[in-house]
Order: C-alpha cells, then structure tokens, then sequence
C-alpha cells in the first residue's frame, strides 16, 4: 500500500472502531439506566417482598433466608451497576484514543498473519468474534514492547510463541483522531518517546503505556520471584514501572487480586497524590497507597510524639550543637540493623524468665488488681508457651478475676448510691424486666430490694466494661516501660557504642518521645509481646525509595506482611537517610534468600536531557554506566554569587525559565530551614510557594522544597538554591545533592554563595556553564 493509502486505511479502521465504542457506551448508558431505576426501586421495596414473621424458629429462619435473597439480589445488581460504569469511564477513554500502536504478526507456521492493535483495554466487535483491540497487558501484547519487526516471541501460559513481526505502527491520537502514525523499526520509536518527554513537567505523574521500554516491560511483567529487587538510576521510570506493574498484575490475576489486595509504600504524602492519578487513568481502581510514617502512627501513636522522619533527617543534616549529636547517629545506624533485632531478641528470651512489667488495674481511684499479681500469674505459667499465649492466658485469667470483682463491687456502698440516681428510663427497664419474671414467680415479697439490686448490677457492669475492654485490648502490659528496660538489662548483645546509643534513647523515652529509628523495634518488639498482627489481606507490597528503608524495616515488614510477594524498587545514590550512610539498606539483595529474589537494575534515564545526565554521572559512584536518553537542551548552569546578589539572581534565572514557557519550576533546598529562609527573601521578588511536609499536592508555578520532598518528583526546571562548599561537602550530602539535579527535566542551574561544592569540581567542566 502507498503511505496515503495506509493512512487513510488507519483513518477509516479507527473511525469504524470509534462507531463500535460509541455504541457499547450506547448499550451501556441504557442498560444500567433502567439498571439504576432496578437498584432504587429495589432499595425502596426491599421490605415489601420480606415477610416478617418471627413466631417460630421455623419462621424465623424462613424470615432471615428471604432477607438474605432479597440483599444477595440487591448487591449482585449494584455490584454489575459498577462495573458497568467502571467499563463506561473506560470506554469513554478509549474513544478519545482508541489505540497507540500495531503489530503484524505471523506465527511459526501459520499462513495468516495477525494484526493486534493495542490500547488500554481490549474491545471486541460487534459480533464478539473478533478483537478491535487488545489490552496492551495480553500475553501478545508483550511483542510490541520487546522487539523490532524480524525475529520475534511472546509467552502463553502454554509456552512461548515464536514468529516474525511483519509490522510495528504507532499512532498518536488527538480526540480520537491519528495526528501522526509512523513505522518503526528500532524497539520503540524515539520519536514518540521524545515528543512525550519533551513535553512539560506535569502536577501528577502520566502514564507510560504507549512507550514502555522493553527492560521496563520485563519489570512489569515478571512474575517469577518472591521478591523483585530494581535498582534504577534516577529518572529510569522505577515509578512508572511498579504503577503499570499493578495494572499488569490486575488484569492478570482479574478473578483473584483486587486493587485492596495491593498496596504501595510512597515516601510522603505529596508523591502519594502525585502519582494517584496514574491507575485512573487506565481504567483501574487505585491502589492503597500509605506512608511508613502514617503507618507507625497507627500502631504506636498514642504512647510517644513520634519523631517524624523528616525531623530526623533535619536534625542530621543541621549538625545541631549539642552532646547528643554524636549518639543519636550512632542509634540512628545501630537501631537500623538485624543486629538490634537479635538484641531484641535476646531481651524477649529474658523477659520469657524474668522482669516482665505490668500496670495495675485500678477502679475508682482504688487498686483492683496488682501489677505484682498479674506478674505472679504470669510468670505461673509453664515458661515453654510464648509470651503472646500467655499473655492470652493472662488476659482469661484477668476477666474471670474481673467477673470476681465486679461482683463484690455490687454491694459497695457507692454502687447502692448511685442506682438512687439512675434515669427514670433505666428504672422503667429494671421494673419492665422484673414484672416479665413476675409471671413465672410467685415471689413478689422482696420487690424493692431485687430492683435495687438489678439496678447496682447494671450500674457496675457499666463501670466494669471500659475496663473489660482495656484488658481485651492489652493494655494492662507496660510496653513502654518494658522498652525502656531493654537499655538498662545487663547481658545483652550490645554494640561498644551502647552507652551513648542508651543515654540519648532514655532520655528521649522519659520525655515521651520516640526518636524515628525506634519506630520499627518498637513495632517489632510489641508484636514479640502481644503477637504480631499480620496483614493477610495484602498479597503484594510495592516499596518505593526502598533506598531509605533499613534492614529492620525489611524484616518488619516480612514479619507484618507474610504472605506477600514485593517489588522493591530504588536508587541507592539517592539514599538520603543517615542509617543508609554505611549501612544496608532495603535494596542490598543479601537481605533476601538467594531462592526467593530477582534483581533487575535499569540504566537509562530518561527524566532529563542528556546534558543534565552528562553532568549528574560523575558525582556517583558507577555513574559512567548511566545511560541518557538522547533528549537536547541547554547546559546545566553553575553559578558563583555574593550574597548581596544571590536572590536577584535566582529571580532572574525563574524569570528566564517562565519566559521560555516551562511551567513547573523548583527551588530546593537542602533543609526545611534552608526553604523558609529562602522563601523569605524570594517571596518579595516573585511569586513562589513553599512546600512543607503537610503539603499535600502541588501546582503549576514556582515551589520552593527541601529536597526530602523533591524525591520521586519532577520539574521542568530545578534551581539549586546553595550548592556552596559548606552546604554539600560531606559524603552523606553528596546523595542528597544528585537527587537535588536530578529532578530536572528539561534545565538545571545550581547557585553557589562562595565557593562551589567539591561534588561539581568532581563533574567534568565541559558538562556544564559557569556564569
Ligand atoms: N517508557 C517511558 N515512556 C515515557 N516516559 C517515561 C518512560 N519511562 C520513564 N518515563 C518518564 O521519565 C520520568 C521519570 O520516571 P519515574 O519518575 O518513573 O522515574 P524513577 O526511576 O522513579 O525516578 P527517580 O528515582 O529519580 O524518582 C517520568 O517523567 C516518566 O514519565
């Protein structure tokens, strides 16, 4: 065919493919129209088709079966109602942009070939014989990501299909009408990944689907391990990946994996509401989404102000003048590995022996039961069973005691007085009661004394109650004293550095705080004596930044989560945290049985053009092995100022970068502190936002950050706020000042107040300008 032809042949088939979607959404309106009408009527009337009769148990029974009938007939409509219009939004997008790409293909032995057109979910014609598109997750899908025309293969659950990819088409789509459309031969097309990110930052995070990259497609779809462990260079579409990951894996696993069944570990509520849009937009539900910090919250809040881990990193990073400086990095790194856990582990072995700590049970000001007691009753238990069971036993043992109490409580003067003061409701009930008894007895001499009897009954159960719960809930166990023991026992494994790690902790606990690297022992000891609450419900884990996750995290979250399968995905020179400094961290492969794991590491970057990459690889280790993507633009900027010139500067380069039509523009700082100061002085000479960690989504404009929140984001244009030799000279700083560069898509310009950092004397002076 000529090219015209083919073009109007691609013209036509996509209008006829339009015709077809039009219609389904056509059906779809109307059927879950009068579907609608079903489910409200059914909602109002659901009582008239009930009979209620509860004379007998037979009746009652036949009463409960009809209820159920009738709410089983409810929900089955509601659910297909939303299903329907989960296929109706689908439906919608893919009539603005039908497909993206084609394949011919013709199998081994086959005469004909296939021809699949790809988009973000499959439809089928009218007849439902024939696809008019597949889903770009089906197993034949996978050609389109991982060859060029010739030679080409895809799996089955059958095994593979081996065959020649005759064609390779992509098409970019405009409401619904091919814009552009080109062959091509490489795996896919430069072009059409170019044109996508040389586009402008966005607020949220876009979808990938038309221009997976084949070792991205193998991330996607590999199902093979335990644990998938992908170390990525910055900008290499980890993000982008694991969110097209989840849509693979829901669609795959369509009948026993659902959105809850997923969860995603983000490293801050901000890059939680970046990347929220991306499933959406491919017709998924989303995926739960949680912080480790609003995590830690919900199992141990109440007890401590926990730091938060943005404190910690602050305090780091500002080398604040005191004594503790020195021990709380030693905790930092100490408390982060397995060694702690062993140390843990050990105290548990003693408290199984000895020195368990419990509170009181207290009722009115008064002791009901003594801690010394249940700590006798305890340790009566045989030492074989685990501290959880017995403190199962414990808890049976306390609520019987309780019962006892309870009891005796009736008679107490204060119970008899305070049934004086009931509501007359609470009377009218206990003489209701008592006259239905009256019927079965002829005992009616003793009427006022049994009333108030019945009444101081009631009266205590009601006091007694919080207290059943508190038991129920574990409450009678001292954990936070219990913790503050393990720095005081003797005979533990510890570390030479103890003393000082001990001197910090307790002084932080005393006060009821909880420094953030106690946060995951704490958790981790509290199951050792409670039991741990295991998530079941959750089947895979996605772990983003798994660079600022330490080894004790990864156990916890194995212990938390035991029947889960993980995509851990990071880059370890953006490690910014301090127990990362010498340490492992979740990305370290050793950390996994050898059997379970599969490391992938992606090299080509793509976030930025090439001149920003060029300049970025030499400030890390192994940086040469970065591969750009072969995206222009200017040179990054390196520029020397006084202070007096230092913000008119920075205004004049926001200033440029807006001219030149980039939207998002951010101004990082190393610290939070380094972002209200700059935000100070800039606020007068532009507008410009500041960004803490309770900002919870962005617009478009120019931002202030620190650079913590920068992470997993992106800008059109970064400007470096200080990159002087006394902000980034330690070696811990250096990863923080490359995940600062990294950020930009498309111009970077890094502002010195004196001397620059040694990091960009490392950089090769041809990558960059100097103004
Ligand atoms: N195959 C692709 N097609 C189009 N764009 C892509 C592709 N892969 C990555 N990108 C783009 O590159 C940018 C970086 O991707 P992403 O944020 O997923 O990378 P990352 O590895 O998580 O980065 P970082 O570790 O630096 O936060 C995004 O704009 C993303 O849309």
């Amino acid at each position: 065919m000529e090219k015209s032809e083919e073009r109007k042949f691609e013209e036509k088939r996509i209008e006829k493919v339009k015709k077809e979607i039009e219609r389904q959404l056509n059906t779809i309106t109307s059927y879950s129209g009068d579907l609608k009408t079903d489910v409200v009527h059914l909602r109002k009337t659901f009582w008239d088709d009930v009979t209620v009769n509860i004379e007998n148990d037979e009746d009652a029974v036949e009463t409960l079966a009809s209820i159920k009938q009738q709410a089983e007939m409810l929900s089955e409509r509601e659910r297909t109602h939303g299903q329907l219009h989960k296929r109706f939004k689908t439906l919608s997008r893919l009539k603005d942009a039908p497909y993206f790409g084609r394949i011919d293909f013709r199998e081994d032995g086959e005469k004909d070939k296939d021809i699949v057109y790809l988009g973000i979910s499959s439809l089928m014609d009218e007849k439902q014989e024939n696809f008019l598109i597949y889903d770009w997750r089906a197993p034949i899908s996978s050609l389109y990501y991982d060859y060029s025309p010739g030679y080409a293969k895809y799996e089955t659950v059958e095994g593979s299909i081996e065959g020649s990819m005759l064609l390779k088409r992509q098409f970019i789509t405009k409401n619904g009408r091919i814009t552009s459309m080109f062959d091509t031969g490489v795996t896919i097309g430069d072009e059409l990944l170019k044109e996508v990110l040389g586009n402008n930052a966005s607020t949220h995070m876009k979808t990938i689907v038309a221009t997976i990259q084949k070792e991205q497609n193998a991330l996607i779809r590999n199902e093979k391990s335990r644990y998938l462990i992908v170390q990525g260079a910055a900008g290499s579409g980890k993000t982008s990946a694991a969110l097209q990951r989840v849509a693979y894996l829901l669609y795959r696993h369509l009948h026993d994996l659902t959105a809850e069944n997923l969860m995603l570990f983000s490293p801050n509520p901000l890059f939680s509401s970046y990347v929220g849009t991306v499933l959406p937009e491919l017709g998924e539900d989303n995926v739960k989404q949680t912080t480790y910090r609003e995590y830690i919250e919900k199992e141990i809040g109440g007890r401590f102000k926990i730091e938060n881990p943005f404190k910690q990193l602050e305090y780091v990073l500002t080398y604040e003048e005191n004594d503790f400086y020195e021990a709380k990095l030693a905790g930092i790194q100490y408390k982060a590995t397995l060694s702690f856990q062993k140390l843990i582990d050990s105290y548990i072995d003693h408290l199984k022996e000895q020195d368990m700590i419990f509170k009181h049970i207290r009722f009115r000001g008064r002791m009901l039961i003594h801690a010394v007691k249940i700590k006798a009753y305890f340790y009566s238990l045989d030492s074989s069973i685990s501290i959880p069971n017995r403190i199962n036993l414990v808890v049976q043992w306390l609520l019987t005691e309780l019962s006892k109490k309870e009891r005796e409580e009736r008679e107490e003067e204060w119970a008899l007085e305070e049934s004086e003061l009931l509501e007359t409701e609470d009377y009218v009930n206990v003489y209701d009661q008592l006259q239905r008894e009256e019927a079965f007895s002829e005992n009616t001499f003793n009427d006022f004394e049994r009333e108030q009897k019945r009444l101081s009954r009631k009266i205590v159960k009601k006091y007694f109650k919080p207290l059943r719960a508190a038991v129920k809930k574990l409450k009678f166990i001292d954990d936070v004293a219990l913790y503050k023991q393990l720095f005081k026992v003797n005979g533990l494994p510890v570390p030479h550095d103890w003393e000082k790690i001990k001197a910090y902790t307790l002084k932080n606990l005393r006060k009821k705080h909880l420094p953030y690297e106690d946060t995951a022992p704490y958790i981790y000891f509290l199951g050792k004596l409670q039991g741990q609450r295991r998530n079941l419900l959750v089947q895979h884990l996605f772990i983003d930044e798994a660079q600022d996750y330490s080894p004790f995290q990864l156990m916890l979250f194995q212990e938390l989560f035991p029947r889960c399968q993980m995509t851990i995905l990071g880059d370890k020179n953006q490690a910014i945290y301090a127990h990362a400094m010498n340490g492992e961290t979740l990305l370290s492969p050793t950390l996994y049985n050898k059997e379970e794991r599969e490391e992938m590491t992606l090299l080509k970057s793509y976030r930025s053009t090439r001149e920003i990459v060029e300049f970025t690889k030499p400030l890390i280790q192994e940086g040469e092995k970065i591969e750009p993507f072969n995206r222009r633009g200017p040179k990054p900027v390196v520029s020397v100022v006084d202070d007096s010139f230092h913000h008119r500067r920075i205004a004049d380069y926001v200033k440029g970068f807006i001219d030149k039509g980039h939207t998002t523009i951010a101004i990082i700082c190393k610290t939070t502190r380094e972002s209200r100061e700059a935000y100070e002085k800039l606020e007068s000479l532009f507008h410009v936002q500041l960004m803490d960690e309770e900002t919870y989504s962005f617009q478009k404009g120019t931002i202030i950050l620190p650079v913590y929140l920068a992470k997993g984001i992106e800008f059109d244009a970064v400007i470096v706020y200080d990159a002087s030799s006394h902000k980034y000279e330690k070696e811990f700083e250096r990863n923080l000042f490359y995940t600062a560069c990294t950020r930009a898509m498309h111009e970077l310009c890094i502002c010195s107040r004196g001397p620059v950092s040694s990091f960009i004397q490392q950089a090769n002076q041809d990558t960059y300008r100097e103004e």
